[in-house]
């Protein structure tokens, strides 16, 4: 590694809207230099995503790095190519991972344009100082208008044209190019060997053998085995077990150099250690630590319990195995009259929630059930003007309750942007406005008289209502044709209250919502309906009502029961009745006593789902 100094190093990211190729193109320059086989990715088996459910979705959930050399007029460079996940979610792990480039590619579909996220990467890279260099992606396709695109470039981002790359990452046309760009116009990284060490760590995993690995980009000095290091966040002081680069695969090497990217392992024993952002020095010569981070926020949580109860000790201990991976989780126990023991788990979005809760069910096998998910409210009491955060509905509140002295409830509101082609333009206002959103503004993104022009409009909106089924609305409401993005924009006052259900006067915990004073009535007698549907009939008459604070708002009555167990569960759905005599029969059947109601879980499980 020696051979590799700073002027023939380049690190670079790419950075794209979701499925605007990142990882095909990733795929193809590791393949053009060699750093792997072609034959191993023919059957779109794409070589940085790593995880299954990455696949399945096709996206990249997790940031991977990888080094490769490539000659460049007669001399060997070392590229390092650090990879960024692609979705409004992971925004933090995108800034994370361009803090360790000096340059980004910036990837735009030649048939779909700009969109949303290609927006806020960009903006991203351009904050850090970061040479962009603009790839126009898949001018194979028939639908792709590559003019069209380019000026859009220009116009939005105000690149110049003639910097914009044309290729298809699919087929290789002209991803050579892209080689030479990255050697050509991004610069090397500025390091010394004689400076003090310092060591910048942007993304760790955890190794079950080896204990934590952690990716750092090495500022100045040399990093060897047997080298004692310590963090400037937690003063902690460790002793490099491994010195490696990705290559893809991690590739032991004897020493990394200045400006080089590569993993270390050292008796880190639990990741809630390795800080992303963090600085490592020489013991006994500290540095200056790398300019502070936005540590990751949990904006959205949720309950996550076992079907069966027995479960419990199983699925924390599931959780905890994968929160390992992924700090941006947090996680902690919760329990529940309805639904028993269980853990609160707070995400950074809802499509972080889906991906956690898919790979517990793909690589634990657990059966679970996941609560409506929250957002982090402010609640504000009176008395010294004390502010307390509450992510739980069981934890919030009644604001009417005069004596509890509560002054006011803010929520967290983004700012989001939807990028769209002007005939969709009206439905997207109309799903803006019915999720409360407000200073609604717009302009048009191509220029001149485009047919079919597209559209940025952009508003705030309360974060908790778009952790609920927002994306699917947008989606079907533009017949796919929507892309949206957003970023935190703060806190705002709010008119909330905490509704509960109860069932024969009993609340049920795990069914309270916290919910804007507008949409109460409609949610309240949607829910009340929902249950009634699904709670089998008692042998006395119960009654399921939606209440805020004190007062009911909904109703209904659920009949005292004649015959049969099964008559009238689900709506006569006989796939369902199957499984629920099924059930019954192997004598797995959980009936959760509230109050004297008898309530299925599978009950939870149809409400929750929805
Ligand atoms: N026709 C054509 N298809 C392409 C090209 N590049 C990528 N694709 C296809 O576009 C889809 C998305 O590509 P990916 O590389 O997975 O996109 P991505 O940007 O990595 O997606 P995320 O990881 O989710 O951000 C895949 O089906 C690719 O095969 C291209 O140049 N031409």
């Amino acid at each position: 590694m020696e051979n590799y100094p700073c002027d023939v190093i380049r690190n670079f990211s790419i950075i794209a809207h979701i499925d605007h190729g990142k990882s095909t193109l990733a795929d193809r320059l590791l393949e053009l230099t060699g750093t792997i086989e072609k034959k191993k990715i023919g059957r779109n088996l794409q070589v940085l995503d790593k995880l299954k459910v990455e696949r399945e979705r096709g996206i990249t959930v997790k940031a991977q790095t990888a080094s490769m050399l490539h000659t460049h007029e007669g001399r060997k460079h070392l590229l390092n190519l650090i990879d960024t996940p692609g979705h409004v979610d992971f925004a933090w792990e995108v800034s994370r991972s361009l803090a360790a480039c000096e340059g980004a590619l910036l990837l735009v579909d030649a048939s779909q344009g700009v969109q949303a996220q290609s927006l806020s990467v960009f903006h991203s890279a351009k904050e850090r100082g970061l040479k962009i260099i603009p790839i126009l992606n898949k001018i194979d396709l028939p639908a792709a208008q590559p003019e069209r695109i380019a000026a859009q470039i220009e116009t939005i981002f105000g690149l110049d044209p003639s910097e914009i790359i044309k290729i298809s990452a699919k087929t290789g046309l002209n991803a050579e190019a892209v080689l030479t760009a990255i050697v050509e116009r991004i610069p090397p990284p500025r390091g010394s060997q004689t400076e003090p060490l310092k060591a910048f760590l942007f993304d760790s995993h955890f190794d079950t053998y080896r204990g934590v690995i952690s990716l750092i980009n090495l500022q100045h000095g040399v990093l060897r085995k047997g080298d004692k290091i310590a963090s400037c966040h937690t003063r902690k002081k460790y002793e490099i077990t491994e010195v490696g680069i990705m290559h893809p695969e991690e590739t032991p090497i004897q020493a990394l150099y200045p400006g080089q990217v590569g993993y270390i392992a050292c008796n880190m024993k639990q990741s809630s250690e390795a800080h992303i952002g963090d600085t490592l020095h020489r013991v006994g010569a500290p540095v200056d630590p790398m300019p502070g981070f936005k540590p990751a926020k949990a904006m959205v949580f949720a309950g996550v319990f076992p079907i069966d109860n027995n479960d419990f000790p199983k699925l924390e201990e599931s959780i905890n195995r994968l929160a390992l991976n992924d700090r941006s989780i947090t996680v902690s126990r919760e329990s529940s009259t309805a639904l028993g023991q269980g853990c609160r788990l707070g995400f950074l979005g809802t499509l972080h929630m889906d991906v956690f809760r898919q790979r517990l069910e793909d690589e634990y096998d657990a059966n679970i059930i996941i609560t409506a998910p929250t957002v982090p409210y402010k609640v504000i009491y009176s008395r010294d003007d004390k502010e307390v955060l509450v992510s739980n509905p069981t934890d919030f509140p009644d604001v009417n309750d005069s004596t509890l002295r509560v002054k006011e409830v803010q929520e967290p509101i983004v700012k989001a942007s939807i990028i769209v082609p002007e005939e969709y333009f009206g439905e997207m206002m109309d799903l803006c406005f019915s999720r409360r959103g407000e200073d609604l503004d717009h302009k048009y993104l191509d220029s001149g008289t485009a047919s079919s022009s597209r559209i940025m409009l952009t508003c705030t909106l309360p974060l908790s209502e778009i952790v609920t089924d927002f994306f699917n609305q947008l989606k079907s409401r533009s017949s796919g044709f929507a892309s949206f993005d957003y970023e935190d924009a703060g806190y705002k006052k709010s008119d909330l209250g905490k509704m509960t259900f109860l069932l024969n006067g009993k609340p049920v915990d795990a069914l309270a919502l916290i919910i804007h004073r507008s949409a109460q009535e409609i949610i309240g007698r949607q829910w009340v309906k929902k249950l009634h549907k699904v709670i089998p009939r008692q042998l006395f008459e119960v009654p399921i009502q939606a209440a805020v604070g004190k007062k009911v708002i909904a109703r209904e009555t659920l009949k005292a029961l004649r015959a049969d167990v099964t008559a009238g569960l689900y709506g006569g759905h006989y796939e369902r009745k199957l499984k629920h005599l099924e059930n019954q029969k192997e004598g797995k059947r959980q009936m959760k006593k509230l109050g004297k109601v008898d309530l299925p879980q599978e009950a939870f499980f149809d409400i929750l789902r929805k």
